[in-house]
């Protein structure tokens, strides 16, 4: 059994008007992650990752299908079900500017959800030293404010809070997006550090391919709301069978202008082949 198991999961969000009707986001998708698997979902803007996330997550009521984690049913629970979850299903968001409270010393931001998970202020402050160091910050940050550090830092901050009640599952939702080329890779490789060390699984989310393959074992292709390919990562973004996703490993950057020209060469030919 997989750790996570999502099956025709279908989510309409609501129109704006009068008898206008919802707009459905996702139409039956369904996969799996394994006990310390990375599942990594890539596909271009609007294509409906970010919601699938939310849904596993519980911020958004799925219309139809199923999602089950550890073997139960969580597409319906709510309230204190659903906050019991929190422990093993952890998330961490794109923007290290926001998803910390300005206000709170990482300290505080450290050991609120081991205190509301009922540790002792005292247990939590050294549990906050073990995060800061797994996560690669000096034992110092521990009364510094979310200012005082820089885009990585911070999201590594956000990694050691969702770290902190010893989860199963992060959903991972873009990262690494916000950070520059060199910090993206530093926070690439803790994410893989850590779960060499602790067994967690991902969902990893990004629209970039690259990012995609340094950090998945497999990868599905989200295209308008349907997952269209999933396999092995290696074969999926060396060797796609979907023209869309064919597409999108032709339109990720590559360093070497003549590798690129020929890409551009290759992708003009897959459109017209397509037209
Ligand atoms: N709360 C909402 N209400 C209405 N429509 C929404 C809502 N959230 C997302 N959408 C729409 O659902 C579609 C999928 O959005 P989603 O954020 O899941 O895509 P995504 O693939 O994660 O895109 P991005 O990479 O840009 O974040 C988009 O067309 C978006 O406009």
């Amino acid at each position: 059994m997989s750790l996570l198991e999502i099956e025709d999961l279908r989510v309409s969000y609501p129109v704006k008007g009068f008898r206008a009707k919802p707009i459905e986001i996702l139409h039956g998708v369904s996969m799996e992650v394994g006990h310390g698997e990375t599942m990594g979902l890539v596909g271009e803007s609007g294509s409906g990752k970010t919601t699938i996330g939310r849904a596993v997550l519980g911020l958004v009521r799925p219309s139809g299908g199923s999602i089950r984690f550890a073997g139960q049913e969580i597409s319906s629970l709510k309230g204190a079900e659903r906050r019991g979850l929190a422990s093993h299903l952890q998330v961490v968001f794109q923007d290290p500017y926001t998803s910390l409270n300005p206000s709170m010393t990482i300290g505080d931001i450290l050991s609120e959800p081991l205190i509301v998970h009922g540790a002792s202020s005292g247990h939590a402050r050294g549990r906050v030293r073990t995060l800061l160091d797994q996560v690669g910050l000096p034992s110092d940050s521990i009364d510094r404010m979310p200012r005082e550090f820089s885009g990585g830092q911070r999201q590594r901050v956000a990694i050691a809070r969702a770290l902190a009640p010893g989860p199963k599952l992060i959903v991972c939702d873009e990262p690494v997006s916000a950070l520059d080329l060199s910090t993206q890779a530093r926070v690439l490789d803790l994410f893989l550090d850590i779960q060499r060390e602790t067994g967690v699984s991902y969902l990893f989310i990004s629209h970039d391919l690259g990012v995609i393959r340094h950090i998945s074992h497999r990868v599905g292709v989200l295209y308008r709301g349907d997952l269209v390919e999933t396999g092995p990562a290696p074969q999926v973004t060396s060797t796609p069978e979907h023209d869309y996703t064919k597409r999108l490993l032709l339109a990720s950057p590559v360093a070497d202008p003549v590798k690129q020209k020929e890409k551009r060469q290759k992708r003009r030919e897959l459109l017209a082949a397509n037209a």
